[in-house]
């Protein structure tokens, strides 16, 4: 039996990696502020950070434990910490559960989270509830993962030697390159509980009383025609840094602001590569090199121990032409008038960002979905280009830098990246896509209806 409107306890699992913790979040915030009679149980490995700012009061924060054992030597490789979260994530989740109904006295009415989880779906079969996944990515790779058993059983599994072969028959992609498609579908390490999670993923999703989707349905409309057909119902809820932005704006703790105030218009060289991929230490200085040879103004968010290989005397050249920082506040860069290209992993999340503020990127795809993402971004949405050969060089670099930021193509993907941003506007306005999906959204998870 439901909880009533009034007493219902709504579980958030969390995947804890990256940026996906903060795109969670930010939904959970819409969603609270929207429903403040409804509990909202928020299961992380750590909250501090995240609930140091102001949070609706029925969020409740619920620790669990990240499945590293004690002793444990961090190999410095991410998808090794993931791997163990993973392989101890469904005990864990279950009992912190039963714990916050224990402390909130409300039985979880819905279990919702991020879509990586996928156990949660058999975990809300158990509680007799509905299962409502958050995929934290596009359409693109979220349709590959579901067709992923088809892509093996046409095209079989590879290791190397078939990237440049194309997928023909998956609806809404035209002509993919194996190559772009996510890692764990064909490449990689298949069997890696990351890639088993996946593919599970895939299989799992029909079952979902709703797949939610960080994008906008007018941005891979052919894509979310084929979903919906798949799925009990497919919600996009995003841009979320647009129908959910962050509580607070980031603190300018590097004086990024300032300096791109005294900047020309449309002239600064954005980069980034998000909160996990790294460059290789010679991509970093073929970089370097191609942005000191061009002369282009560049505000490069890099960690301190890539910092250090950078070309000698680098920084000192560069001085009057460039800022290096160890984190900026990445909405308000892009939005600033002074950006004019933002080079990229081509995380999704950064990618909507750019969208948002109208600015064409150059991209270098690292690993998951950023190489399909990459291909959106430059073969359908023609918002950018990615680096040629796939790695940073200095001439590549260069001409990059000159096709986005100089020629007659930089206005032609300036124009077409605003027609994008439009689009990403309209649907977040109170009768957008995105909004009224938030408001089936709400229906589900409040009233345990529309599903
Ligand atoms: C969101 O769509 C994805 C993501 C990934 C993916 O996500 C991911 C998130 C993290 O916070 C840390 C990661 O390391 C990570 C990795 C990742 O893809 C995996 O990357 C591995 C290399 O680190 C390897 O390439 C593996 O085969 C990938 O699955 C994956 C697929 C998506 O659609
Ligand atoms: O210097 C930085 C670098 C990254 N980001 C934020 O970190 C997130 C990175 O997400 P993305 O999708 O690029 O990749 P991920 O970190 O999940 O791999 C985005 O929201 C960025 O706005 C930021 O604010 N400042």
């Amino acid at each position: 039996m439901a909880n009533s409107s009034t007493d219902r306890h709504v579980a958030i699992l969390v995947f804890p990696f990256a940026s996906h913790i903060g795109i969670l979040l930010s939904l959970v915030r819409r969603l609270a502020a929207a429903a403040p009679d409804t509990t909202f149980s928020f299961y992380n490995t750590t909250n501090e950070s995240l609930f140091s700012g102001p949070n609706p009061e029925n969020i409740k924060p619920i620790p669990i434990w990240d499945g590293v054992p004690d002793g444990y030597v961090f190999t410095g490789n991410i998808e090794d910490t993931i791997n163990l979260f993973l392989e101890t994530a469904e005990e864990a989740f279950k009992g912190a559960m039963r714990i916050a109904e224990a402390e909130t006295g409300r039985r979880i009415g819905c279990v919702m989270g991020d879509a990586i989880l996928s156990f949660a779906c058999d975990v809300a079969e158990e509680m007799g509830v509905p299962w409502v996944p958050l995929w934290v990515s596009g359409s693109c790779s979220l349709s590959i993962h579901y067709y992923t058993d088809l892509i093996r059983k046409t095209v079989g599994i590879h290791d190397v030697g078939h990237e440049n072969e194309l997928l023909k028959f998956i609806p809404g992609f035209p002509e993919l390159r194996l190559g772009d498609l996510p890692g764990g579908v064909l490449f990689g390490n298949l069997e890696s509980p990351f890639s088993i999670m996946l593919h599970k993923m895939g299989k799992t999703l029909p079952k979902a009383a709703a797949v939610l989707v960080n994008s906008f349905e007018e941005l891979e409309p052919e894509l979310n025609k084929d979903l919906n057909s798949k799925f009990r119902k497919l919600l996009n809820v995003g841009p979320l840094n647009l129908t959910s932005p962050p509580p607070s704006p980031h603190v300018d703790k590097y004086g990024c602001i300032p300096w791109l105030e005294e900047r020309k218009a449309a002239s600064v060289a954005y980069i980034s590569f998000g909160t996990v991929a790294q460059p290789t230490p010679d991509e970093v200085v073929a970089l370097a090199k191609a942005l000191e040879a061009s002369g282009t103004p560049f505000l490069w968010s890099i960690k301190d121990n890539l910092k250090e290989q950078l070309p000698e005397g680098f920084l000192k050249r560069t001085s009057e032409q460039g800022k290096i920082v160890a984190w900026a506040p990445q909405l308000q860069v892009l939005s600033h008038s002074s950006t004019g290209v933002f080079i990229t992993q081509c995380g999704w999340g950064s990618m909507l960002e750019s969208i948002a503020a109208g600015i064409p990127m150059i991209g270098r795809p690292v690993f998951g979905d950023h190489h399909i993402n990459g291909w959106m971004m430059e073969n359908v949405l023609k918002i950018g280009v990615r680096v040629e050969g796939g790695i940073f060089t200095e001439s590549a670099t260069m001409r990059a830098l000159e096709l986005v930021l100089s020629r007659e193509s930089g206005k032609n993907f300036k124009e077409q990246i605003g027609h994008v941003r439009e689009l990403a506007l309209k649907a977040v306005e109170p009768k957008g896509s995105s909004s009224e999906n938030l408001k089936t959204l709400l229906d589900i998870i409040v009233t345990g209806q529309n599903f």
